[in-house]
């Protein structure tokens, strides 16, 4: 049986009239990489204080690695990591020394304390700097040193709130790179919260969408696809050649052949324009348009299936949101 790091199930927590998280339920596997994906106030923040223990709930249930942080929530925190937007250190303390405190606090005895600080400062590639004043440290490598942090208590779960918040570019790449290695190596799952789409899809293996405090999707980048847009999530494009004279035998007239596409199976439209046609289709049909275009006696000099990313699950996702609520107005 797959083990589960967090199980949620039915959870709900308003504040005052305001449903913040909505009969929430999630489960997430042990050495997952889960992206937690949603606009600003969609109740991720809400969430992971409830993950935490640090909030009430108003119902539902919440276990972390298989402990119920209702009741038992200094236990979770001692398997949980959790790494906020901005982590508060002693600026006068190296980063070694800040380490060797967070260690001492969680009762590591000091020779061990050191000997892991050490160790992870590597893992974190702040090796060269350990000595040095954190004041002096750049936003990313305190990040980095927050990361350190959160695994000096060696903990099963990690969780991180907005984690690459005013990050450059190359370290937001190398930020995630690291916790993708580090959560592989050490076999820790990851919940990622963000409303950076493009950071999600780089390091998650699955994703939930959350919106106004629902989840209205998840899974795997690919299966959110088909559950938000019911049907025609396929996009077929080409462009036709005619062949050459000598080979041409029986060629029937392209608006035939468009005719003949948009009686395929599963297809809902196809356009063309200037011998470039676009499919929209609920199921894969390339190998049948490619057929039916060649047996019509033309040929093919490019055929593409467009996937569909998180961009555009997201995006097309939050147009119908905003033409469902303007209609509702
Ligand atoms: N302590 C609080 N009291 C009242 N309302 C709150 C409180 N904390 C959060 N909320 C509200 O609950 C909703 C969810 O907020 P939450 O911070 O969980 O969202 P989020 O997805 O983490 O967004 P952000 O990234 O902006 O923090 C928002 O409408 C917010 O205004």
């Amino acid at each position: 049986m797959v083990e589960k790091s967090i199980e949620i199930v039915g959870l709900t927590k308003k504040y005052g009239d305001h449903v913040a998280v909505d009969n929430l339920s999630l489960s997430i596997e042990k050495g997952e990489i889960f992206g937690l994906l949603g606009p600003n106030g969609a109740g991720k923040s809400t969430t992971i204080l409830m993950l935490l223990g640090l909030t009430d709930v108003d119902s539902g249930s919440v276990k972390v690695c298989g402990i119920d942080t209702t009741r038992y929530p200094l236990e979770v925190k001692r398997r949980v990591g959790y790494l906020p937007e901005d982590v508060g250190f002693y600026n006068d303390y190296s980063g070694l020394q800040n380490l060797i405190y967070i260690a001492r606090l969680n009762n590591i005895p000091i020779e061990s304390a050191k000997k892991a600080a050490l160790e992870i400062l590597s893992e974190v590639g702040l090796s060269d700097v350990k000595d040095k004043k954190v004041i002096s440290y750049s936003r990313g490598m305190r990040q980095r040193l927050g990361l350190a942090d959160v695994l000096i208590k060696n903990p099963d779960v990690i969780i991180l709130d907005e984690p690459t918040l005013g990050l450059d570019p190359e370290g937001v790449k190398n930020f995630l790179q690291l916790i993708v290695r580090l959560s592989r190596k050490k076999g820790i799952t990851v919940l990622f919260s963000s409303h950076h789409l493009h950071q999600i899809q780089q390091v998650c293996d699955r994703v939930g969408l959350f919106v106004k405090g629902k989840l209205l999707a998840e899974g795997k980048i690919s299966s959110l696809a088909e559950q938000l847009f019911s049907k025609n999530t396929f996009t077929i494009e080409g462009a036709i050649t005619s062949m050459p004279k000598d080979l041409e035998e029986v060629v029937i007239p392209i608006n035939e052949v468009v005719k003949k596409m948009n009686q395929l199976d599963g297809v809902a439209e196809v356009g063309l324009s200037d011998k470039r046609f676009v499919a929209v289709s609920e199921k894969d049909v390339t190998a049948e348009l490619s057929r039916l275009i060649v047996k019509s006696g033309y040929g093919l000099n490019h055929l593409s299936k467009k996937e569909y990313g998180l961009d555009d699950i997201y995006h097309q996702y939050f147009q119908e949101e905003k033409k469902h609520d303007q209609k509702n107005v």
